[in-house]
């Protein structure tokens, strides 16, 4: 995308919340192969106006009219206070948000527009004004964000997609998220199916304790991931993919999601789970003609409605990015 002059455009990728081992503490950035943009993109431009904001895209009609409700104006906001805090004279922007992901889809739609607006804002000001707050100041500002939509603070989205890869949330305000090594190989076929579920409402489905084996299992299958995506040992590290905590729970607000996942498991697929809270299913895979052949089975078998879609992805290292 061109820019003018006096603009910053930021794309976030879409991202697996979770990936079945880590509720609320594992996240994947993904990207489609044919090169589709499957995130947000905010564009941040100079105003000689007040601040503004406009929302285009293929789902801006799905997002609240009023622009105090989005939160990439909430975004600004932030970013204009810690500007203050540091300092700095905030100055008027013209905010254009383009919404490409679908809400309440489980890519971490809320999560490509809050890093999307906040790393774009952090770029204007690199560029225009010779100021910019450090990673880990954004990274936080980003999980402010996410818990102002969802309720709660989890960072499980907006680190991969601000970031990059898959990462691992450690309870340290000063680290929040590590790095962890993937299979390059591996393709992972997302599933949206065109239906929507509220994040808030997929938590509010889930238990608030566990028996002691599904602790056990938890701890253990997290663990053994971990440990085999730091030996590069594929087969150990999706033969322990088993989500304990909330797909069991989660599996009736999803049609077809149980028949889908036992016809891949069965038919080959490395591993099949939940993409952050739901409804889209991730299902990763060996080869590309695997993926394809899967991707058109869940085109045929898993979406409801015409605003569903299947990508074929492979993970993406580099997180937001400016274009
Ligand atoms: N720019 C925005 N992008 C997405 N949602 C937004 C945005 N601004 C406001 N919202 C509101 O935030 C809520 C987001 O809900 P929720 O957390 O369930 O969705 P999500 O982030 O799209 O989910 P998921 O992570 O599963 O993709 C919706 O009520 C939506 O209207
Ligand atoms: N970890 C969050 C992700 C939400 O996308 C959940 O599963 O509720």
């Amino acid at each position: 995308m061109a820019n003018s002059d006096n603009s910053v455009s930021v794309f976030a990728p879409a991202s697996i919340g979770n990936v079945s081992v880590g509720f609320d503490v594992l996240g994947l950035a993904v990207k489609p192969i044919d090169g589709t943009l499957l995130g947000d993109v905010v564009t941040v431009a100079a105003s000689t106006g007040n601040d503004s904001l406009t929302v285009i895209g293929r789902f801006a009609e799905k997002l609240p009219s009023n622009k105090e409700d989005n939160i990439v104006w909430s975004c600004l906001l932030l970013f204009n206070d810690a500007l203050i805090a540091a300092g700095q004279t905030p100055v008027n922007v013209a905010l254009t948000l383009d919404k490409k992901m679908p809400v309440g889809s489980g890519l971490g739609s809320s999560a490509c527009s809050v890093v999307a607006a906040l790393a774009g804002l952090n770029a204007f000001y690199a560029k225009f004004q010779s100021f910019s707050f450090d990673e880990n100041t954004v990274l936080k500002m980003t999980g402010q964000m996410e818990a102002q939509i969802s309720g709660s603070l989890h960072y499980d989205n907006v680190a991969p997609c601000y970031l990059g890869g898959l990462q691992l949330m450690v309870p340290d305000v000063n680290v929040i998220s590590r790095h962890l090594p993937t299979f390059d190989e591996c393709f992972y076929v997302m599933a949206y199916p065109g239906i929507e579920v509220s994040t808030k409402a997929a938590r509010d489905v889930l238990p608030t304790s566990y028996s002691r084996s599904d602790v056990i299992s938890y701890g253990q299958n997290l663990a053994t991931f971990v440990d085999a995506c730091h030996r590069n040992d594929k087969q150990q590290a999706f033969s322990v993919l088993t989500d304990v905590v909330a797909e069991p729970y989660r599996t009736s607000l999803l049609p077809k999601y149980q028949e889908s996942r036992d016809y891949l498991t069965a038919q080959g697929a490395l591993a099949v789970g939940i993409s952050g809270s739901g409804p889209t299913l991730f299902c990763i895979c060996d080869s590309e003609s695997q993926a394809e052949q899967f991707a058109l089975w869940l085109k045929e078998n898993y979406l409801q409605t015409s605003l569903g879609f299947v990508h074929v992805c492979k993970v993406d290292e580099i997180g937001a990015t400016a274009l």
